[in-house]
Protein backbone atom coordinates (compact mmCIF):
# COMPACT_ATOMS: atom_id res chain seq x y z
CA UNK A 1 0.00 0.00 0.00
CA UNK A 2 1.37 3.82 -0.92
CA UNK A 3 0.21 6.24 1.90
CA UNK A 4 1.19 10.47 1.04
CA UNK A 5 1.54 11.97 4.03
CA UNK A 6 0.78 16.05 3.79
CA UNK A 7 1.16 18.25 6.47
CA UNK A 8 -0.70 21.64 5.05
CA UNK A 9 0.14 25.31 7.04
CA UNK A 10 -1.05 28.08 6.05
CA UNK A 11 1.65 29.19 3.13
CA UNK A 12 3.20 25.90 3.17
CA UNK A 13 2.53 22.06 2.73
CA UNK A 14 4.97 19.59 2.91
CA UNK A 15 4.54 15.78 1.80
CA UNK A 16 6.28 12.65 2.72
CA UNK A 17 5.28 9.33 0.24
CA UNK A 18 5.84 6.30 1.32
CA UNK A 19 5.78 2.08 0.74
CA UNK A 20 4.47 0.67 3.82
CA UNK A 21 5.51 -3.10 2.69
CA UNK A 22 8.57 -1.91 4.16
CA UNK A 23 7.65 1.52 5.60
CA UNK A 24 10.21 3.19 2.76
CA UNK A 25 9.94 6.87 1.89
CA UNK A 26 9.88 6.89 -1.72
CA UNK A 27 9.81 10.42 -1.68
CA UNK A 28 9.34 13.74 0.19
CA UNK A 29 9.40 17.39 -0.29
CA UNK A 30 7.59 20.67 0.21
CA UNK A 31 5.63 23.92 -1.41
CA UNK A 32 6.87 26.67 0.62
CA UNK A 33 5.19 30.25 -0.19
CA UNK A 34 2.08 29.48 -1.63
CA UNK A 35 -0.21 32.42 -2.30
CA UNK A 36 2.86 34.08 -3.84
CA UNK A 37 3.87 34.81 -7.36
CA UNK A 38 7.22 32.78 -6.48
CA UNK A 39 6.10 29.82 -4.65
CA UNK A 40 9.34 27.35 -4.24
CA UNK A 41 8.56 23.34 -5.07
CA UNK A 42 10.96 20.92 -3.76
CA UNK A 43 10.75 17.29 -4.32
CA UNK A 44 13.42 14.79 -2.88
CA UNK A 45 12.88 11.30 -4.97
CA UNK A 46 14.71 8.69 -2.49
CA UNK A 47 18.17 7.63 -4.75
CA UNK A 48 17.61 10.69 -7.40
CA UNK A 49 18.76 13.94 -7.30
CA UNK A 50 16.40 16.68 -5.69
CA UNK A 51 14.18 19.34 -7.96
CA UNK A 52 13.67 22.21 -7.61
CA UNK A 53 11.22 24.60 -9.50
CA UNK A 54 9.69 28.33 -8.91
CA UNK A 55 6.72 29.15 -9.91
CA UNK A 56 3.28 31.18 -9.43
CA UNK A 57 1.21 28.54 -6.86
CA UNK A 58 -2.00 30.74 -6.11
CA UNK A 59 -3.72 27.95 -3.91
CA UNK A 60 -3.46 24.54 -1.75
CA UNK A 61 -5.12 22.56 -4.65
CA UNK A 62 -2.60 23.84 -7.08
CA UNK A 63 0.09 22.84 -5.23
CA UNK A 64 -1.23 19.41 -4.59
CA UNK A 65 -1.92 18.94 -8.52
CA UNK A 66 1.77 20.00 -8.90
CA UNK A 67 3.14 18.02 -6.14
CA UNK A 68 1.16 14.79 -7.66
CA UNK A 69 2.64 15.96 -10.92
CA UNK A 70 6.39 15.79 -9.58
CA UNK A 71 5.44 12.17 -8.13
CA UNK A 72 4.71 10.99 -11.49
CA UNK A 73 7.09 12.83 -13.39
CA UNK A 74 8.99 10.66 -16.12
CA UNK A 75 12.26 11.59 -14.85
CA UNK A 76 12.39 12.66 -11.46
CA UNK A 77 9.56 10.87 -10.64
CA UNK A 78 8.79 7.92 -8.54
CA UNK A 79 5.26 6.34 -9.57
CA UNK A 80 3.53 5.56 -12.85
CA UNK A 81 0.60 6.95 -11.99
CA UNK A 82 -1.19 8.87 -9.44
CA UNK A 83 -3.90 6.11 -9.11
CA UNK A 84 -0.89 3.87 -7.42
CA UNK A 85 -1.37 6.15 -4.14
CA UNK A 86 -4.23 3.86 -2.03
CA UNK A 87 -4.50 6.95 1.15
CA UNK A 88 -3.55 10.33 2.34
CA UNK A 89 -3.01 10.92 5.73
CA UNK A 90 -3.04 14.43 6.88
CA UNK A 91 -1.14 16.19 9.88
CA UNK A 92 -4.10 17.90 11.72
CA UNK A 93 -3.11 20.26 14.92
CA UNK A 94 -5.87 20.80 17.09
CA UNK A 95 -8.27 18.13 17.47
CA UNK A 96 -10.56 19.41 20.70
CA UNK A 97 -11.69 16.95 22.69
CA UNK A 98 -13.70 14.91 19.91
CA UNK A 99 -10.96 12.96 18.71
CA UNK A 100 -8.69 10.98 20.76
CA UNK A 101 -7.33 8.93 17.95
CA UNK A 102 -6.84 9.50 14.27
CA UNK A 103 -9.82 8.74 12.15
CA UNK A 104 -10.63 8.55 8.25
CA UNK A 105 -11.85 11.78 7.14
CA UNK A 106 -16.00 11.98 6.45
CA UNK A 107 -18.34 14.68 6.16
CA UNK A 108 -18.68 14.87 9.72
CA UNK A 109 -15.17 14.71 10.47
CA UNK A 110 -14.53 17.86 8.33
CA UNK A 111 -17.32 19.60 10.46
CA UNK A 112 -16.03 18.86 13.46
CA UNK A 113 -12.71 20.11 12.13
CA UNK A 114 -14.04 23.28 11.15
CA UNK A 115 -15.59 23.66 14.60
CA UNK A 116 -12.03 23.85 15.88
CA UNK A 117 -11.02 26.62 13.37
CA UNK A 118 -11.78 29.30 16.48
CA UNK A 119 -9.39 27.24 18.41
CA UNK A 120 -6.35 26.72 15.76
CA UNK A 121 -7.02 29.70 13.62
CA UNK A 122 -3.46 29.56 12.23
CA UNK A 123 -3.10 25.44 11.31
CA UNK A 124 -7.09 23.99 11.17
CA UNK A 125 -8.24 26.03 8.67
CA UNK A 126 -4.90 25.34 6.78
CA UNK A 127 -5.38 21.64 7.19
CA UNK A 128 -8.65 21.65 5.76
CA UNK A 129 -7.66 23.63 2.35
CA UNK A 130 -5.20 20.35 2.01
CA UNK A 131 -7.98 17.98 2.69
CA UNK A 132 -10.14 19.80 0.11
CA UNK A 133 -7.18 20.01 -2.08
CA UNK A 134 -7.10 16.39 -2.23
CA UNK A 135 -10.15 15.99 -2.85
CA UNK A 136 -10.35 18.60 -5.73
CA UNK A 137 -7.12 16.36 -7.36
CA UNK A 138 -7.69 12.51 -6.10
CA UNK A 139 -11.58 12.16 -5.70
CA UNK A 140 -11.45 8.39 -4.89
CA UNK A 141 -8.23 8.15 -2.58
CA UNK A 142 -9.09 7.98 1.49
CA UNK A 143 -8.08 10.37 3.44
CA UNK A 144 -7.01 10.12 7.41
CA UNK A 145 -6.75 12.68 9.61
CA UNK A 146 -4.26 12.64 12.99
CA UNK A 147 -4.14 14.55 15.46
CA UNK A 148 -1.56 16.59 17.39
CA UNK A 149 -4.08 16.95 20.56
CA UNK A 150 -4.64 12.86 20.55
CA UNK A 151 -1.76 11.73 22.72
CA UNK A 152 -2.91 14.34 25.72
CA UNK A 153 -6.63 13.41 25.76
CA UNK A 154 -5.29 11.56 28.59
CA UNK A 155 -4.53 14.39 31.04
CA UNK A 156 -6.69 14.43 34.16
CA UNK A 157 -8.67 17.53 34.54
CA UNK A 158 -6.08 19.03 37.43
CA UNK A 159 -3.84 19.78 34.72
CA UNK A 160 -6.23 20.47 31.56
CA UNK A 161 -8.59 23.45 33.59
CA UNK A 162 -7.59 26.67 33.70
CA UNK A 163 -8.35 28.26 37.04
CA UNK A 164 -11.00 30.40 35.52
CA UNK A 165 -14.55 30.51 35.90
CA UNK A 166 -16.05 26.65 35.13
CA UNK A 167 -18.89 28.19 32.48
CA UNK A 168 -16.02 28.94 30.03
CA UNK A 169 -15.14 25.41 29.76
CA UNK A 170 -18.74 24.20 29.63
CA UNK A 171 -19.65 26.88 27.20
CA UNK A 172 -16.58 27.02 24.76
CA UNK A 173 -14.09 24.79 25.87
CA UNK A 174 -11.70 26.49 27.05
CA UNK A 175 -9.05 24.56 28.60
CA UNK A 176 -5.78 22.98 28.27
CA UNK A 177 -5.03 20.53 25.03
CA UNK A 178 -1.64 19.98 24.33
CA UNK A 179 0.01 19.59 21.15
CA UNK A 180 3.06 17.58 19.29
CA UNK A 181 1.24 14.79 20.65
CA UNK A 182 2.30 12.87 17.61
CA UNK A 183 5.58 13.40 18.51
CA UNK A 184 5.97 13.12 22.07
CA UNK A 185 4.43 9.67 21.90
CA UNK A 186 6.39 8.43 18.89
CA UNK A 187 9.61 9.20 20.97
CA UNK A 188 7.94 7.72 24.34
CA UNK A 189 7.63 4.59 22.42
CA UNK A 190 11.23 4.82 21.00
CA UNK A 191 13.19 5.18 24.61
CA UNK A 192 11.10 2.49 26.50
CA UNK A 193 12.55 0.13 23.49
CA UNK A 194 16.25 1.88 24.05
CA UNK A 195 15.80 1.77 28.12
CA UNK A 196 14.66 -2.01 27.49
CA UNK A 197 11.86 -1.54 30.09
CA UNK A 198 7.85 -1.80 29.46
CA UNK A 199 6.61 1.74 28.80
CA UNK A 200 4.14 1.63 31.39
CA UNK A 201 6.25 1.22 34.11
CA UNK A 202 8.52 4.60 33.06
CA UNK A 203 8.28 8.20 34.15
CA UNK A 204 9.87 10.47 30.85
CA UNK A 205 9.91 13.82 30.28
CA UNK A 206 9.76 13.93 26.25
CA UNK A 207 11.21 17.49 25.38
CA UNK A 208 9.75 18.42 21.40
CA UNK A 209 12.11 21.60 20.93
CA UNK A 210 11.59 22.44 17.17
CA UNK A 211 10.05 26.00 15.61
CA UNK A 212 7.08 25.27 18.09
CA UNK A 213 8.34 23.84 21.51
CA UNK A 214 6.75 21.69 24.10
CA UNK A 215 7.17 18.97 26.97
CA UNK A 216 5.10 16.44 28.47
CA UNK A 217 4.99 14.45 31.74
CA UNK A 218 4.47 10.60 30.00
CA UNK A 219 4.04 8.83 32.83
CA UNK A 220 3.08 5.08 32.29
CA UNK A 221 2.99 5.97 28.68
CA UNK A 222 0.21 8.46 28.88
CA UNK A 223 0.59 11.98 28.61
CA UNK A 224 -0.11 13.75 31.97
CA UNK A 225 0.22 16.81 31.52
CA UNK A 226 2.31 18.77 28.47
CA UNK A 227 2.96 22.90 28.40
CA UNK A 228 1.18 24.25 25.18
CA UNK A 229 -2.06 25.15 26.55
CA UNK A 230 -5.36 25.52 24.39
CA UNK A 231 -3.43 26.59 21.69
CA UNK A 232 0.54 26.47 20.97
CA UNK A 233 1.15 29.65 22.32
CA UNK A 234 1.27 28.46 25.62
CA UNK A 235 4.50 27.02 27.56
CA UNK A 236 8.05 26.91 26.49
CA UNK A 237 9.84 29.89 25.17
CA UNK A 238 10.18 29.10 20.95
CA UNK A 239 11.64 30.69 17.91
CA UNK A 240 8.70 33.92 17.67
CA UNK A 241 6.22 33.01 20.29
CA UNK A 242 6.64 33.89 23.84
CA UNK A 243 5.37 31.10 25.73
CA UNK A 244 3.90 31.67 29.13
CA UNK A 245 2.94 35.18 30.36
CA UNK A 246 1.58 37.06 32.25
CA UNK A 247 -2.27 37.23 31.07
CA UNK A 248 -2.31 40.93 32.33
CA UNK A 249 0.31 42.03 29.93
CA UNK A 250 -2.03 41.42 27.24
CA UNK A 251 -4.47 44.25 27.91
CA UNK A 252 -1.64 46.85 29.93
CA UNK A 253 0.04 46.47 26.37
CA UNK A 254 -2.78 47.49 24.19
CA UNK A 255 -3.54 49.78 26.18
CA UNK A 256 -0.33 51.80 26.46
CA UNK A 257 0.63 51.19 22.96
CA UNK A 258 -2.64 51.57 21.57
CA UNK A 259 -2.58 47.93 19.62
CA UNK A 260 -5.62 45.45 18.33
CA UNK A 261 -6.35 42.23 19.43
CA UNK A 262 -4.73 40.62 16.34
CA UNK A 263 -2.14 43.03 16.72
CA UNK A 264 -0.90 41.85 20.08
CA UNK A 265 -1.84 38.54 19.18
CA UNK A 266 1.06 38.40 16.04
CA UNK A 267 3.42 39.94 18.73
CA UNK A 268 2.86 37.40 20.70
CA UNK A 269 3.00 34.49 18.42
CA UNK A 270 5.18 35.96 15.53
CA UNK A 271 7.82 38.74 16.93
CA UNK A 272 8.24 37.15 20.76
CA UNK A 273 11.01 34.37 22.24
CA UNK A 274 13.98 34.08 20.31
CA UNK A 275 13.76 36.73 18.04
CA UNK A 276 12.53 39.50 20.38
CA UNK A 277 15.39 38.62 23.01
CA UNK A 278 18.36 37.98 20.75
CA UNK A 279 17.16 40.89 17.81
CA UNK A 280 18.97 38.88 15.39
CA UNK A 281 16.51 35.70 14.34
CA UNK A 282 14.43 32.34 15.57
CA UNK A 283 16.88 29.74 14.36
CA UNK A 284 18.66 28.71 17.16
CA UNK A 285 21.74 28.05 14.84
CA UNK A 286 22.45 31.77 14.26
CA UNK A 287 21.58 32.43 18.17
CA UNK A 288 24.39 29.61 18.74
CA UNK A 289 26.65 31.73 16.39
CA UNK A 290 26.29 35.06 17.59
CA UNK A 291 26.67 33.88 21.32
CA UNK A 292 30.03 32.23 20.20
CA UNK A 293 30.72 35.97 18.54
CA UNK A 294 30.04 37.25 21.60
CA UNK A 295 26.87 39.08 21.18
CA UNK A 296 25.19 39.59 24.44
CA UNK A 297 21.32 39.69 23.21
CA UNK A 298 22.11 36.26 21.97
CA UNK A 299 23.00 35.03 25.30
CA UNK A 300 20.57 36.20 27.10
CA UNK A 301 17.69 35.04 24.13
CA UNK A 302 19.68 31.52 25.10
CA UNK A 303 19.69 31.65 28.61
CA UNK A 304 16.41 32.72 29.35
CA UNK A 305 15.43 29.65 26.59
CA UNK A 306 17.31 27.03 28.49
CA UNK A 307 16.14 28.11 32.24
CA UNK A 308 12.44 27.93 31.65
CA UNK A 309 12.72 24.48 29.67
CA UNK A 310 14.87 23.36 32.38
CA UNK A 311 11.85 24.77 34.76
CA UNK A 312 9.41 22.78 33.15
CA UNK A 313 11.56 19.57 33.20
CA UNK A 314 11.81 20.25 36.94
CA UNK A 315 8.16 20.42 37.51
CA UNK A 316 7.33 17.09 35.46
CA UNK A 317 9.65 15.39 37.83
CA UNK A 318 7.49 16.88 40.72
CA UNK A 319 3.85 15.92 38.82
CA UNK A 320 4.80 12.62 38.34
CA UNK A 321 7.08 12.17 41.91
CA UNK A 322 9.77 10.70 40.02
CA UNK A 323 11.96 10.61 36.35
CA UNK A 324 13.07 7.71 34.73
CA UNK A 325 14.62 9.73 31.60
CA UNK A 326 14.54 13.19 29.68
CA UNK A 327 13.78 12.57 26.12
CA UNK A 328 15.68 15.31 23.31
CA UNK A 329 13.82 15.83 20.21
CA UNK A 330 13.03 17.78 16.83
CA UNK A 331 15.02 20.56 15.08
CA UNK A 332 16.63 22.05 18.56
CA UNK A 333 16.34 18.88 20.71
CA UNK A 334 18.35 16.28 18.00
CA UNK A 335 20.56 18.96 16.93
CA UNK A 336 21.47 21.44 19.51
CA UNK A 337 24.25 20.13 21.64
CA UNK A 338 24.64 23.41 23.45
CA UNK A 339 21.44 23.58 24.72
CA UNK A 340 21.51 20.01 26.09
CA UNK A 341 24.54 20.52 28.08
CA UNK A 342 23.08 23.86 29.46
CA UNK A 343 19.75 21.78 30.45
CA UNK A 344 21.45 18.79 31.96
CA UNK A 345 24.01 20.52 33.98
CA UNK A 346 21.37 22.58 35.46
CA UNK A 347 19.69 19.26 36.50
CA UNK A 348 22.64 17.63 38.01
CA UNK A 349 20.64 17.22 41.35
CA UNK A 350 18.40 14.61 39.87
CA UNK A 351 20.78 12.23 39.79
CA UNK A 352 22.09 13.55 35.95
CA UNK A 353 25.54 12.25 35.65
CA UNK A 354 26.10 13.98 31.77
CA UNK A 355 28.41 12.19 29.54
CA UNK A 356 29.72 15.90 27.54
CA UNK A 357 31.50 13.83 25.28
CA UNK A 358 28.73 11.46 23.78
CA UNK A 359 26.15 15.21 23.58
CA UNK A 360 29.16 16.43 21.71
CA UNK A 361 29.94 13.64 19.10
CA UNK A 362 26.75 12.27 18.67
CA UNK A 363 25.99 10.29 15.79
CA UNK A 364 22.38 9.96 14.37
CA UNK A 365 22.62 6.08 15.81
CA UNK A 366 23.44 7.34 19.38
CA UNK A 367 21.15 7.23 21.81
CA UNK A 368 22.04 8.36 25.45
CA UNK A 369 24.08 11.43 26.13
CA UNK A 370 24.34 10.32 29.96
CA UNK A 371 27.07 7.87 31.32
CA UNK A 372 25.76 3.88 31.64
CA UNK A 373 25.10 4.14 35.85
CA UNK A 374 23.08 7.86 35.63
CA UNK A 375 19.86 8.00 37.87
CA UNK A 376 18.27 9.72 35.40
CA UNK A 377 18.99 8.69 31.94
CA UNK A 378 19.00 11.83 29.02
CA UNK A 379 18.00 10.76 25.26
CA UNK A 380 18.68 12.01 21.92
CA UNK A 381 15.82 10.68 19.85
CA UNK A 382 15.19 11.78 16.36
CA UNK A 383 11.43 12.52 15.75
CA UNK A 384 9.34 10.75 12.98
CA UNK A 385 5.63 12.03 12.63
CA UNK A 386 5.13 11.29 9.32
CA UNK A 387 5.90 7.72 9.86
CA UNK A 388 3.51 7.74 12.77
CA UNK A 389 0.97 9.54 10.32
CA UNK A 390 1.41 6.95 7.57
CA UNK A 391 0.90 3.77 10.02
CA UNK A 392 -2.31 5.50 11.14
CA UNK A 393 -3.35 5.80 8.12
CA UNK A 394 -2.49 2.63 7.11
CA UNK A 395 -3.80 0.84 9.74
CA UNK A 396 -7.25 2.92 9.31
CA UNK A 397 -7.68 1.20 6.03
CA UNK A 398 -7.02 -2.20 6.82
CA UNK A 399 -9.26 -2.19 9.49
CA UNK A 400 -12.11 -0.66 7.14
CA UNK A 401 -11.07 -3.30 4.67
CA UNK A 402 -12.04 -5.61 7.39
CA UNK A 403 -15.36 -4.10 7.82
CA UNK A 404 -16.51 -3.76 4.34
N1 LIG B 1 22.23 22.11 13.73
C1 LIG B 1 21.32 22.78 14.42
N2 LIG B 1 21.64 23.37 15.58
C2 LIG B 1 20.74 24.07 16.29
N3 LIG B 1 19.45 24.21 15.93
C3 LIG B 1 19.06 23.63 14.79
C4 LIG B 1 19.96 22.89 13.98
N4 LIG B 1 19.28 22.42 12.90
C5 LIG B 1 18.00 22.87 13.04
N5 LIG B 1 17.86 23.59 14.17
C6 LIG B 1 16.66 24.26 14.68
O1 LIG B 1 15.51 23.51 14.40
C7 LIG B 1 14.41 24.38 14.14
C8 LIG B 1 13.38 23.70 13.30
O2 LIG B 1 12.94 22.56 13.96
P1 LIG B 1 11.79 21.65 13.37
O3 LIG B 1 11.53 20.56 14.31
O4 LIG B 1 12.14 21.29 11.97
O5 LIG B 1 10.63 22.73 13.42
P2 LIG B 1 9.20 22.86 12.75
O6 LIG B 1 8.71 21.45 12.48
O7 LIG B 1 8.43 23.54 13.82
O8 LIG B 1 9.40 23.67 11.51
C9 LIG B 1 15.07 25.57 13.43
O9 LIG B 1 14.37 26.73 13.70
C10 LIG B 1 16.44 25.61 14.04
O10 LIG B 1 16.44 26.56 15.08
C1 LIG C 1 1.44 22.83 17.21
C2 LIG C 1 2.68 23.49 16.76
O1 LIG C 1 3.21 24.36 17.39
O2 LIG C 1 3.20 23.04 15.62
P1 LIG C 1 4.57 23.52 14.96
O3 LIG C 1 5.66 23.20 15.92
O4 LIG C 1 4.65 22.67 13.70
O5 LIG C 1 4.42 24.98 14.69
MG1 LIG D 1 7.37 20.37 13.67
Amino acid sequence: MIVLVINAGSSSLKFQLYQMKDESVLAKGRVERIGMESAIVTIEPTGKPEVREVREILEHTTAIRKVLDMIVHPEHGVLKSVSEIDAVGHRVVHGGESFSSSVLVTEEVKREIKRLFDLAPLHNPAHMLGIHAVEANMPEVPQAVVFDTAFHQTMPPVSYLYPIPMVLYKKHKIRRYGFHGTSHAYVSEQAAKFLGRPLEELKLVTCHIGNGASCTAVDGGKSIDTSMGMTPLEGLMMGTRSGDIDPAIVPFTMAKEDLTLSEVNSMLNKHSGLLAISNIGSDMREIAEAMEAGDRNAALAFEMYEYRLRKYIGSYAAAMNGLDAIVFTAGVGENSALLRAAVCRGLSFLGIEFDEEANARRSPDDRAITKPGSRVQVLVIPTNEELVIARDTYGLILNRNDVE
